[in-house]
């Protein structure tokens, strides 16, 4: 399999140079040069597959000669060990056509395990039989840090720098972070919003005095690896809702469209999904897109769903290249001049059959969890109530079943689910005792020269010597 820049000015890639570039030269993201695609037997024959076989036979064609299927197998069989439910990821039935993809059964209890947990081996497995010392450079608001961390942690030939938004994310998620104390994590709250930290992140990767330095690698999902193994749940959840004859919905939490994205890609590669559903909080920079085609960041408001507090979504990016490829460098040049740029007819009628979105306010996101709880039985956490509300008031068929993604597990916000529903979720005893470990991090300004010059101090140059 090729990988190519949406910006259309950086070398095609293979599946390892992608994993471990992260992000493209030009600024763009790496995207397949095809998609691959499933027929209805293919995708009927998952039904009787366990969630590793799943893995295996929906990434394979991504992964292509770079490891082999035995390996590959044996990659998912560690990566999904680690997580709590023999299913991986399970679903949950809240009413007659409502469901919820529980993705929050890993060890950092949120969606990002699913692929953090095989990018880490991923990294493992390339930079074994390379000379080079991986700088892995990561922006988060919340949980993207944690799982990468927790991936990371203590790997030879990686340091990983987490930057994320100071007191913009949960207690739970802060102490998962900056309670690792191994010598390769290092963590930077950041005096600014995620959108400050994730601009960062892609700025270091364009100043050639550093990336020239060091050997950047990104675990955001700027990374194709991490969308790759995102798909993978909604192949596994359909066909157990009766895919390929019968279509699914799905309802996704979404900030920087990576999650929502992986699903797109499951239609494109086969899948029968009668609708993606977009739900944003009041940051609804997405929701505005795809209902008027203007893309315009306004400033973020903090919510009680912090992990999707973003205005810049990366991976929007992706979706309007595959829409419209040769309008992506002009949209995005004027995005960086403006922070505005207008969708072409092209993207705009392109993602109407397949999208639909939904600005979901505090008050609705409130209503959702306490209807989980008291209705169906389920606590659920702010960020997947934020995809339930928009999930209950979409309209489709009464026959198609609905899936929103559960992102999060409800004790890593556990004030606002008290808050709303009474109910105060504990912590499952596999994150251990995160209020009585010690913590690091560094606070640094929003300024873009420090934070490179705090990285260079600490990391090790691409080939060994250190810093
Ligand atoms: C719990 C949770 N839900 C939803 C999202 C939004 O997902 P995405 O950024 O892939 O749109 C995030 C952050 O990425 C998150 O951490
Ligand atoms: N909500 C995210 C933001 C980063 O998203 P990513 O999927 O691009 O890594 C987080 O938890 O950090």
């Amino acid at each position: 399999m090729d990988y190519i820049s949406t910006r259309g000015a950086s070398p095609t890639l293979d599946f390892e140079a992608v994993t471990l570039a992260g992000l493209a030269g030009d600024g763009g993201l790496y995207v397949p040069s095809v998609w691959p695609r499933l027929d209805r037997a293919e995708i009927a024959a998952l039904a009787g597959l366990d969630y590793v076989d799943t893995a295996v036979a929906v990434m394979r064609p991504f992964v292509g000669g770079a490891i082999g299927d035995d390996e590959l197998k044996a990659l998912c069989a560690q990566a999904y060990g680690r997580f709590a439910h023999a299913g991986v990821t399970p679903l949950v039935q809240l009413d007659r056509r409502h469901w919820l993809l529980e993705l929050f059964h890993g060890p950092t209890l949120a969606f990002k395990d699913v692929a953090l947990q095989l990018l880490g081996l991923l990294f493992e497995r390339f930079l074994s039989r390379r000379d080079t010392h991986l700088t892995v450079i990561g922006a988060t608001s919340g949980d993207t840090g944690s799982a990468a961390i927790d991936a990371l942690a203590g790997r030879a030939k990686v340091d990983i720098f987490m930057l994320h938004p100071h007191g913009r994310v949960s207690d739970v998620q802060r102490r998962q972070m900056t309670t690792v104390l191994a010598p390769n994590v290092h963590n930077i709250a950041i005096e600014g919003s995620f959108d400050d930290a994730q601009a960062m992140v892609k700025a270091m990767f364009a100043r050639p005095d550093f990336a020239g330095r060091f050997a950047l690698s990104a675990v955001n999902s700027i990374n194709w690896a991490r969308l790759m193994a995102q798909i993978v749940y909604y192949f596994y959840a359909a066909v157990r809702l009766g895919a390929p004859d019968r279509p699914v919905a799905f309802a996704v939490p979404t900030g920087n469209f990576g999650d929502v994205f992986a699903g797109y890609v499951a239609a494109r590669m086969g899948l029968p999904v009668a609708r993606l559903i977009v739900a944003t909080n009041v940051n609804d920079i997405l929701h505005r897109a795809l209902s008027t085609g203007d893309y315009a960041a306004g400033p973020v408001t903090p919510t009680a769903t912090p992990s999707m507090d973003i205005q810049v979504s990366s991976n929007f990016e992706r979706l309007l290249h595959d829409l419209d490829a040769a309008a992506v460098p002009g949209q995005m040049a004027a995005f960086a001049a403006n922070r505005a740029m207008r969708l072409t007819d092209a993207q705009l009628t392109g993602a109407r059959p397949l999208f639909s979105s939904a600005r979901i306010d505090a008050d609705e996101m409130s209503l959702a969890m306490r209807w989980a709880s008291e209705r169906a039985g389920q606590v659920i956490d702010p960020h997947s109530a934020i995809a339930l509300a928009a999930a209950r008031a979409a309209d489709l068929p009464g026959d198609v079943p609905v899936v929103t993604l559960a992102t999060a597990h409800p004790a890593k916000f556990r004030d606002a689910v008290e808050r709303a529903t009474g109910i105060r979720p504990s912590l499952p005893a596999r994150v251990g005792k995160l209020f009585e470990r010690e913590e690091r991090f560094s606070l640094l300004p929003n300024d873009l020269d420090a934070v490179i010059a705090h990285i260079a101090a600490r990391a090790t140059p691409a080939h060994g010597t250190s810093a």
